[in-house]
C-alpha cells in the first residue's frame, strides 16, 4: 500500500448546517482490478463495526446512450467505452451534491448486453458514506475534488484481462474475440491515457485489492475516526474495533 498526501475537499454542509456532508470514498483502477470487491468489503466491514448508513454508486450506471451509428460500432467492439466522453460524470457529481444535500437520489440501471441504459432506476438515500467506484473518476475534476478519500486499486493488466474474459462471457455476453479486440483496441490504451495517470492523485494505492487486508483495515480505521471527529455518531457493537489508540481517545464516552 502506498499512501500519499491529500487535498482537502469541498466542504458542503446541508441546508441546516448541522450535518456535515457524507464521506466520500473514490475508488479508481483499471478494469476487474478488483475496484467492487474492495468496496463490497469495506460496506461489509463498517456494516460490521456499527450503525453506519453506507452507500455504493458505481460509475458503470452512467454510461451514455448512443447514437445509432455508435451503437453499431459498440456490437462490433469498435466502440471506446473507456474514454472519459462516454460517462455522464455531470449526471455523478449532481447525485453527489443531492446526497451531501440530504436529497435521495436515483441511479440509472444499465445493460452491458445492448449497450444501453435500461431506462429504469434504482432509488438511493443520503448516507453517512458514499462509495463511488469506476475507472476514471479521477479524472473528471469536480468528482476528485468531492471525494475525501481516493483509492487506487493496483492490478497487473494480465490479471484484469484475465479476470476480463471471464466475466465478460459469463456476465456480459461478449465471446472472446470481441473481448481480445475492445481490449487490444481501446480499453488498454485508455487505461494507459486516462486511468493510469489519475494514480498521482490517489491517496492510497492499494495492491492486491480485496486481498489486502491490512490496507483495507486501515482504510476502515480511518474511516471511523473521521466520522468520530466531524461529530457522527458511530457507535460500536464490539466497542473496540479500531486498535488506533487515539481514535479510541476521540471517541464519545
Ligand atoms: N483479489 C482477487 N483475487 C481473485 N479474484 C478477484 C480478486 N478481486 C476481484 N476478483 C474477481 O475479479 C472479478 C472482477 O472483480 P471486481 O471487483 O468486479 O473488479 P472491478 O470492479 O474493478 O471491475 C470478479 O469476478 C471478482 O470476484
Ligand atoms: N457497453 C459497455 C460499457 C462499458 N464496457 C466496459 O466496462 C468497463 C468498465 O467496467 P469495470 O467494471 O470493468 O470497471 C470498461 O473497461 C468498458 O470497456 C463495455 O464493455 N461495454
Amino acid at each position: 500500500m502506498t499512501v500519499t498526501s491529500s487535498m482537502p475537499s469541498a466542504q458542503i454542509q446541508r441546508p441546516n448546517g448541522t450535518k456535515p456532508k457524507p464521506y466520500i470514498i473514490g475508488v479508481v483502477g483499471g478494469t476487474n482490478s478488483g475496484k467492487s470487491s474492495v468496496c463490497k468489503k469495506i460496506i461489509t466491514e463498517l456494516n460490521t463495526l456499527g450503525a453506519m448508513s453506507v452507500v455504493s454508486i458505481s460509475q458503470d450506471s452512467f454510461y451514455r446512450d448512443l447514437e445509432p451509428d455508435d451503437l453499431e460500432l459498440a456490437h462490433k467492439s469498435e466502440y471506446n467505452f473507456d474514454h472519459p466522453k462516454s460517462i455522464d460524470d455531470a449526471a455523478i457529481y449532481e447525485l453527489l451534491i443531492d446526497l451531501c444535500e440530504g436529497r435521495p437520489g436515483k441511479i440509472p440501471i444499465y445493460d452491458f448486453k445492448t449497450h444501453r441504459s435500461t431506462g429504469e432506476f434504482e432509488p438511493v438515500q443520503p448516507a453517512e458514506v458514499i462509495l463511488l467506484e469506476g475507472i476514471m473518476l479521477f479524472y473528471y475534476r469536480k468528482i476528485r475534488e468531492i471525494c475525501d478519500m481516493k483509492l487506487f486499486i493496483d492490478c497487473d493488466a494480465d490479471t484484469r484481462l484475465a479476470r476480463r474474459v471471464r466475466r465478460d462471457t459469463a456476465e456480459r455476453g461478449r465471446t472472446i474475440d470481441s473481448i481480445i479486440k475492445q481490449y487490444t483496441s481501446f480499453v488498454k490504451p485508455s487505461y494507459d491515457e486516462f486511468c493510469a495517470p489519475t494514480k498521482k492523485y490517489a491517496d492510497v494505492i492499494v495492491p492486491r485489492g480485496v486481498e489486502n487486508e491490512v490496507a483495507i483495515n486501515l482504510i476502515i480505521c480511518h474511516i471511523q475516526d473521521i466520522l468520530k471527529q466531524s461529530g457522527e455518531m458511530f457507535e460500536t457493537q464490539n466497542g473496540a474495533a479500531c486498535t488506533n489508540g487515539d481514535a479510541d481517545q476521540k471517541r464519545p464516552h
